[in-house]
Protein backbone atom coordinates (compact mmCIF):
# COMPACT_ATOMS: atom_id res chain seq x y z
CA UNK A 1 0.00 0.00 0.00
CA UNK A 2 1.73 3.52 -0.71
CA UNK A 3 2.69 5.74 1.89
CA UNK A 4 1.26 8.92 2.01
CA UNK A 5 4.87 10.42 1.52
CA UNK A 6 4.36 8.28 -1.92
CA UNK A 7 2.57 10.78 -3.56
CA UNK A 8 5.58 13.50 -3.05
CA UNK A 9 7.74 14.17 -5.48
CA UNK A 10 11.61 13.16 -4.87
CA UNK A 11 12.32 17.17 -4.62
CA UNK A 12 9.64 17.30 -1.69
CA UNK A 13 10.20 14.01 -0.18
CA UNK A 14 14.29 15.59 0.06
CA UNK A 15 13.17 19.14 1.58
CA UNK A 16 10.11 17.43 3.64
CA UNK A 17 13.03 15.05 5.37
CA UNK A 18 15.65 18.32 5.70
CA UNK A 19 12.96 20.05 7.35
CA UNK A 20 12.47 17.66 9.87
CA UNK A 21 15.80 16.49 11.10
CA UNK A 22 16.61 20.91 11.55
CA UNK A 23 13.41 20.46 13.72
CA UNK A 24 14.65 17.31 15.20
CA UNK A 25 17.74 19.11 15.81
CA UNK A 26 17.28 22.80 16.94
CA UNK A 27 18.45 22.24 20.62
CA UNK A 28 21.88 21.03 19.16
CA UNK A 29 21.54 25.59 18.40
CA UNK A 30 21.16 26.07 21.74
CA UNK A 31 23.44 23.78 23.55
CA UNK A 32 26.44 25.03 20.97
CA UNK A 33 25.51 28.24 22.32
CA UNK A 34 25.68 27.14 25.78
CA UNK A 35 28.93 25.56 25.27
CA UNK A 36 30.70 28.65 23.79
CA UNK A 37 29.61 31.06 26.84
CA UNK A 38 30.35 28.06 29.25
CA UNK A 39 33.58 28.00 27.66
CA UNK A 40 33.73 31.59 27.47
CA UNK A 41 34.96 32.12 23.82
CA UNK A 42 33.29 35.25 23.40
CA UNK A 43 34.94 37.21 26.14
CA UNK A 44 37.94 35.32 24.85
CA UNK A 45 38.29 36.41 21.22
CA UNK A 46 36.75 40.05 22.93
CA UNK A 47 39.47 39.83 25.21
CA UNK A 48 41.79 39.26 22.44
CA UNK A 49 40.80 42.46 21.00
CA UNK A 50 41.37 41.47 16.89
CA UNK A 51 40.69 38.36 15.09
CA UNK A 52 41.75 35.48 16.87
CA UNK A 53 43.06 32.08 15.14
CA UNK A 54 42.16 28.71 15.40
CA UNK A 55 45.78 28.09 17.42
CA UNK A 56 45.19 31.21 19.73
CA UNK A 57 42.22 30.48 20.73
CA UNK A 58 42.86 26.83 21.68
CA UNK A 59 45.57 28.23 23.16
CA UNK A 60 44.12 30.98 25.70
CA UNK A 61 40.56 27.73 26.19
CA UNK A 62 41.47 25.95 29.55
CA UNK A 63 40.18 22.32 27.63
CA UNK A 64 41.77 19.57 27.59
CA UNK A 65 43.85 19.78 24.35
CA UNK A 66 43.47 16.56 22.60
CA UNK A 67 39.94 17.57 22.50
CA UNK A 68 40.96 20.95 20.44
CA UNK A 69 39.63 19.81 16.58
CA UNK A 70 36.33 19.66 18.01
CA UNK A 71 36.47 23.05 19.12
CA UNK A 72 36.79 23.84 15.23
CA UNK A 73 33.45 22.04 14.74
CA UNK A 74 31.98 23.88 17.32
CA UNK A 75 32.92 27.46 15.88
CA UNK A 76 32.06 26.17 12.52
CA UNK A 77 28.32 25.69 13.83
CA UNK A 78 28.47 28.84 15.54
CA UNK A 79 29.82 30.63 12.44
CA UNK A 80 26.45 29.13 10.69
CA UNK A 81 24.39 30.20 13.12
CA UNK A 82 25.86 34.22 13.14
CA UNK A 83 27.23 33.99 16.32
CA UNK A 84 31.02 34.66 14.96
CA UNK A 85 32.56 35.20 11.46
CA UNK A 86 35.76 34.33 9.97
CA UNK A 87 37.98 37.07 8.51
CA UNK A 88 41.18 37.57 6.86
CA UNK A 89 43.91 38.90 9.08
CA UNK A 90 45.67 41.32 7.09
CA UNK A 91 49.23 40.90 8.15
CA UNK A 92 49.44 36.92 8.19
CA UNK A 93 46.96 35.94 5.65
CA UNK A 94 45.72 33.48 8.49
CA UNK A 95 41.59 33.08 9.29
CA UNK A 96 40.54 34.66 12.37
CA UNK A 97 37.73 34.09 14.23
CA UNK A 98 36.20 37.74 15.19
CA UNK A 99 32.66 38.68 16.86
CA UNK A 100 28.83 39.34 15.51
CA UNK A 101 26.53 41.44 17.04
CA UNK A 102 24.96 38.62 18.54
CA UNK A 103 27.74 37.50 20.18
CA UNK A 104 28.57 41.29 21.51
CA UNK A 105 25.63 40.85 23.16
CA UNK A 106 27.09 37.80 25.01
CA UNK A 107 29.87 39.01 26.54
CA UNK A 108 29.80 38.69 30.26
CA UNK A 109 30.87 42.37 31.71
CA UNK A 110 28.86 44.28 29.04
CA UNK A 111 26.34 45.94 30.92
CA UNK A 112 23.67 44.86 28.03
CA UNK A 113 24.92 41.01 28.01
CA UNK A 114 22.24 38.34 27.64
CA UNK A 115 24.56 35.32 28.87
CA UNK A 116 23.12 35.26 32.05
CA UNK A 117 19.74 34.59 31.06
CA UNK A 118 20.59 32.59 28.31
CA UNK A 119 22.51 30.09 31.30
CA UNK A 120 19.54 30.92 32.84
CA UNK A 121 17.38 29.66 30.28
CA UNK A 122 19.23 26.88 28.84
CA UNK A 123 19.41 25.08 32.92
CA UNK A 124 18.45 21.72 33.09
CA UNK A 125 16.21 22.82 36.11
CA UNK A 126 14.47 24.59 33.39
CA UNK A 127 15.27 22.58 30.41
CA UNK A 128 14.19 18.76 32.00
CA UNK A 129 10.16 19.97 32.16
CA UNK A 130 10.05 20.28 27.91
CA UNK A 131 10.56 15.97 28.19
CA UNK A 132 7.24 15.77 30.10
CA UNK A 133 5.00 18.32 28.13
CA UNK A 134 3.09 15.10 26.17
CA UNK A 135 2.49 13.48 29.60
CA UNK A 136 1.89 16.87 31.37
CA UNK A 137 -1.29 17.12 28.44
CA UNK A 138 -2.88 14.07 29.71
CA UNK A 139 -2.68 14.36 33.43
CA UNK A 140 -4.39 16.99 35.78
CA UNK A 141 -0.91 18.44 36.99
CA UNK A 142 -1.07 22.25 36.51
CA UNK A 143 1.95 22.66 34.48
CA UNK A 144 5.04 20.42 32.43
CA UNK A 145 7.32 22.41 35.29
CA UNK A 146 4.72 20.42 38.34
CA UNK A 147 4.93 17.27 36.54
CA UNK A 148 8.92 16.94 36.26
CA UNK A 149 9.97 19.25 39.83
CA UNK A 150 6.87 18.02 42.24
CA UNK A 151 6.75 21.87 42.73
CA UNK A 152 5.73 25.10 41.18
CA UNK A 153 8.27 27.57 39.67
CA UNK A 154 8.23 29.89 42.55
CA UNK A 155 8.11 27.14 44.77
CA UNK A 156 11.16 25.54 43.90
CA UNK A 157 13.03 28.95 43.46
CA UNK A 158 12.18 29.42 47.17
CA UNK A 159 13.53 26.42 48.12
CA UNK A 160 16.74 25.86 45.94
CA UNK A 161 19.33 29.29 46.47
CA UNK A 162 21.32 28.02 42.93
CA UNK A 163 17.95 28.77 41.10
CA UNK A 164 16.99 31.36 42.76
CA UNK A 165 20.17 32.99 42.17
CA UNK A 166 20.55 32.04 38.47
CA UNK A 167 17.08 32.97 37.58
CA UNK A 168 17.14 36.54 39.04
CA UNK A 169 20.70 37.18 37.68
CA UNK A 170 19.22 36.07 34.59
CA UNK A 171 15.74 38.23 34.52
CA UNK A 172 18.58 41.21 35.55
CA UNK A 173 20.56 40.76 32.48
CA UNK A 174 17.16 41.36 30.21
CA UNK A 175 16.12 44.02 32.96
CA UNK A 176 19.37 46.31 32.35
CA UNK A 177 18.58 46.14 28.36
CA UNK A 178 14.96 47.13 28.78
CA UNK A 179 15.53 49.76 31.31
CA UNK A 180 17.69 51.56 29.52
CA UNK A 181 15.63 51.74 26.11
CA UNK A 182 12.78 53.01 28.76
CA UNK A 183 14.40 55.80 29.99
CA UNK A 184 15.57 56.71 26.56
CA UNK A 185 12.91 56.30 24.47
CA UNK A 186 10.09 56.46 26.54
CA UNK A 187 10.59 59.42 28.76
CA UNK A 188 6.79 61.00 29.02
CA UNK A 189 5.64 57.40 30.40
CA UNK A 190 7.36 58.67 33.68
CA UNK A 191 7.90 62.21 34.09
CA UNK A 192 5.89 63.69 36.72
CA UNK A 193 5.14 60.27 38.80
CA UNK A 194 6.59 60.81 42.22
CA UNK A 195 6.43 56.87 43.26
CA UNK A 196 5.88 53.34 41.46
CA UNK A 197 5.71 49.90 43.08
CA UNK A 198 8.06 47.52 40.78
CA UNK A 199 5.38 44.70 41.38
CA UNK A 200 7.65 41.25 41.20
CA UNK A 201 10.21 43.65 40.31
CA UNK A 202 13.39 40.81 41.41
CA UNK A 203 16.22 42.61 42.49
CA UNK A 204 15.14 45.93 41.41
CA UNK A 205 17.29 46.54 37.98
CA UNK A 206 14.35 48.14 36.25
CA UNK A 207 13.82 50.37 39.55
CA UNK A 208 17.17 51.18 39.42
CA UNK A 209 17.94 52.28 36.33
CA UNK A 210 14.46 54.56 36.37
CA UNK A 211 15.12 56.06 39.67
CA UNK A 212 18.53 57.41 38.59
CA UNK A 213 17.15 58.79 35.43
CA UNK A 214 13.90 60.65 37.48
CA UNK A 215 15.24 61.55 40.78
CA UNK A 216 12.13 62.63 42.62
CA UNK A 217 10.50 59.37 42.18
CA UNK A 218 10.41 56.91 45.12
CA UNK A 219 10.75 53.13 43.65
CA UNK A 220 9.32 49.89 45.91
CA UNK A 221 9.73 47.23 44.81
CA UNK A 222 7.82 44.30 45.65
CA UNK A 223 9.03 40.19 44.94
CA UNK A 224 8.87 37.70 47.33
CA UNK A 225 10.99 37.42 50.10
CA UNK A 226 13.76 35.05 49.12
CA UNK A 227 14.51 37.45 46.13
CA UNK A 228 14.46 40.56 47.61
CA UNK A 229 15.58 39.84 51.68
CA UNK A 230 18.65 41.41 52.59
CA UNK A 231 18.71 43.66 49.55
CA UNK A 232 20.44 47.09 49.99
CA UNK A 233 18.47 49.94 49.85
CA UNK A 234 19.08 53.20 48.48
CA UNK A 235 17.80 56.94 48.94
CA UNK A 236 15.32 56.58 46.29
CA UNK A 237 14.83 52.55 45.83
CA UNK A 238 13.21 50.22 48.59
CA UNK A 239 12.63 46.54 48.81
CA UNK A 240 9.26 44.84 50.21
CA UNK A 241 9.00 40.82 51.16
CA UNK A 242 5.51 40.10 50.28
CA UNK A 243 3.12 38.52 47.83
CA UNK A 244 1.48 40.53 45.13
CA UNK A 245 -1.70 38.20 45.07
CA UNK A 246 -2.31 39.59 49.08
CA UNK A 247 -1.66 43.40 48.45
CA UNK A 248 0.28 45.49 46.76
CA UNK A 249 1.49 48.59 48.01
CA UNK A 250 0.28 52.20 47.51
CA UNK A 251 1.89 54.74 44.95
CA UNK A 252 1.53 56.80 42.17
CA UNK A 253 2.03 54.13 39.61
CA UNK A 254 2.48 50.58 39.51
CA UNK A 255 5.20 49.49 37.10
CA UNK A 256 5.39 45.44 35.94
CA UNK A 257 7.60 43.48 33.22
CA UNK A 258 7.23 39.92 32.41
CA UNK A 259 4.84 39.45 35.14
CA UNK A 260 1.13 38.88 34.30
CA UNK A 261 2.68 36.35 30.88
CA UNK A 262 3.87 34.41 34.10
CA UNK A 263 -0.08 33.80 35.10
CA UNK A 264 -3.50 32.44 33.52
CA UNK A 265 -6.26 34.69 32.61
CA UNK A 266 -7.84 34.52 36.39
CA UNK A 267 -4.52 35.33 38.44
CA UNK A 268 -4.24 38.13 36.29
CA UNK A 269 -7.09 39.78 37.05
CA UNK A 270 -6.52 39.04 40.86
CA UNK A 271 -3.22 41.03 40.43
CA UNK A 272 -4.73 43.63 38.28
CA UNK A 273 -7.42 44.33 40.69
CA UNK A 274 -4.50 44.66 43.53
CA UNK A 275 -2.88 47.13 41.25
CA UNK A 276 -5.88 49.35 41.16
CA UNK A 277 -6.74 49.05 44.63
CA UNK A 278 -3.16 50.17 45.09
CA UNK A 279 -3.12 53.71 43.00
CA UNK A 280 -5.00 56.71 42.86
CA UNK A 281 -8.32 56.85 40.02
CA UNK A 282 -7.07 58.42 36.09
CA UNK A 283 -7.68 62.22 37.42
CA UNK A 284 -5.31 62.14 39.51
CA UNK A 285 -2.47 60.47 37.90
CA UNK A 286 -3.03 56.88 38.52
CA UNK A 287 -1.63 54.07 36.08
CA UNK A 288 0.17 50.85 35.57
CA UNK A 289 2.60 50.56 33.64
CA UNK A 290 3.21 47.27 31.69
CA UNK A 291 5.68 45.56 29.62
CA UNK A 292 4.77 42.55 27.85
CA UNK A 293 4.76 40.84 24.60
CA UNK A 294 1.69 41.12 22.54
CA UNK A 295 1.12 38.46 20.14
CA UNK A 296 0.31 39.53 16.64
CA UNK A 297 -1.73 36.39 15.67
CA UNK A 298 -2.62 37.47 12.38
CA UNK A 299 1.32 37.10 11.16
CA UNK A 300 1.32 33.60 13.49
CA UNK A 301 1.61 31.35 9.98
CA UNK A 302 4.49 33.53 8.82
CA UNK A 303 7.50 31.82 9.54
CA UNK A 304 9.48 34.51 7.81
CA UNK A 305 8.79 36.96 10.91
CA UNK A 306 11.34 36.06 13.30
CA UNK A 307 9.64 37.81 16.00
CA UNK A 308 6.40 36.21 15.37
CA UNK A 309 8.60 32.95 16.09
CA UNK A 310 10.13 34.45 19.34
CA UNK A 311 6.82 35.82 20.71
CA UNK A 312 5.57 31.97 20.02
CA UNK A 313 8.69 30.35 21.95
CA UNK A 314 7.63 32.74 24.95
CA UNK A 315 4.20 31.40 24.58
CA UNK A 316 5.17 27.48 25.06
CA UNK A 317 7.72 29.07 27.50
CA UNK A 318 5.50 30.16 30.01
CA UNK A 319 2.60 26.96 29.25
CA UNK A 320 6.16 24.92 30.11
CA UNK A 321 7.46 26.63 32.96
CA UNK A 322 4.34 28.39 34.59
CA UNK A 323 0.69 28.93 34.19
CA UNK A 324 0.74 31.61 32.15
CA UNK A 325 0.75 32.73 28.46
CA UNK A 326 1.61 35.51 25.80
CA UNK A 327 -1.61 37.79 24.74
CA UNK A 328 -2.92 39.15 21.68
CA UNK A 329 -4.51 42.47 22.03
CA UNK A 330 -7.89 41.18 22.03
CA UNK A 331 -6.81 39.04 25.03
CA UNK A 332 -5.05 42.24 26.76
CA UNK A 333 -8.13 44.60 26.54
CA UNK A 334 -10.52 41.49 27.80
CA UNK A 335 -8.06 41.40 30.72
CA UNK A 336 -7.67 45.19 31.49
CA UNK A 337 -11.22 45.52 31.69
CA UNK A 338 -12.26 42.48 33.27
CA UNK A 339 -10.22 43.72 35.96
CA UNK A 340 -12.12 47.19 35.97
CA UNK A 341 -9.58 49.48 34.44
CA UNK A 342 -11.34 51.94 31.57
CA UNK A 343 -8.67 52.72 29.10
CA UNK A 344 -5.22 51.30 27.52
CA UNK A 345 -2.50 52.63 25.53
CA UNK A 346 0.16 50.69 23.84
CA UNK A 347 3.54 52.06 22.92
CA UNK A 348 5.87 49.89 20.43
CA UNK A 349 9.17 50.22 21.10
CA UNK A 350 10.69 47.70 22.73
CA UNK A 351 11.28 45.20 20.29
CA UNK A 352 9.63 41.96 21.05
CA UNK A 353 7.58 43.33 23.70
CA UNK A 354 5.25 46.31 24.17
CA UNK A 355 4.80 49.18 26.47
CA UNK A 356 1.38 48.88 27.70
CA UNK A 357 -0.16 52.09 30.17
CA UNK A 358 -3.29 50.96 31.67
CA UNK A 359 -5.59 53.81 32.53
CA UNK A 360 -8.57 53.36 35.82
C1 LIG B 1 9.74 36.73 35.16
S1 LIG B 1 10.30 37.43 36.64
C2 LIG B 1 10.37 39.14 36.23
C3 LIG B 1 11.32 39.93 37.10
C4 LIG B 1 11.45 41.41 36.70
N1 LIG B 1 10.19 42.09 36.67
C5 LIG B 1 12.11 41.51 35.36
O1 LIG B 1 11.43 41.52 34.35
O2 LIG B 1 13.34 41.53 35.33
C6 LIG B 1 8.88 37.34 37.68
C7 LIG B 1 9.08 37.86 39.09
O3 LIG B 1 7.85 37.73 39.81
C8 LIG B 1 8.16 37.37 41.14
N2 LIG B 1 6.99 36.77 41.78
C9 LIG B 1 6.47 35.53 41.59
N3 LIG B 1 5.39 35.35 42.37
C10 LIG B 1 5.22 36.49 43.08
C11 LIG B 1 4.28 36.92 44.06
N4 LIG B 1 3.30 36.12 44.44
N5 LIG B 1 4.40 38.16 44.58
C12 LIG B 1 5.42 38.99 44.18
N6 LIG B 1 6.34 38.65 43.26
C13 LIG B 1 6.25 37.41 42.70
C14 LIG B 1 9.32 36.40 40.95
O4 LIG B 1 10.04 36.17 42.15
C15 LIG B 1 10.12 37.10 39.87
O5 LIG B 1 11.07 37.98 40.39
Amino acid sequence: MALPSGELSSHELLDAQAHVWNHIFNFINSMSLKCALQLSIPDIIHKHGRPITFSQLIDTLSINKLKSPSIYRLMRILIHSKFFIKVKIAETGENGYWLTPASRLLLRNDPLSVAPFALAMLDPVLVDPWHDVSEWFQNDIPTPFVNTHRRAFWELAGDEPRMNQFFNEGMASDARLVSGVLVRDCKEVFEGLKSMVDVGGGTGTVSKVIGDAFPGLKCVVLDLPHVVDGLEWSENLTFVGGDMFESIPSADSVFMKWILHDWSDEECVKILKNCKEAIPNKENGGKVIIVDIIVNDEKEEDQENEIVETQLFYDMLMMTLVTGRERTEKEWAKLISDSGFTSYKITHVLGVRSLIQVFP
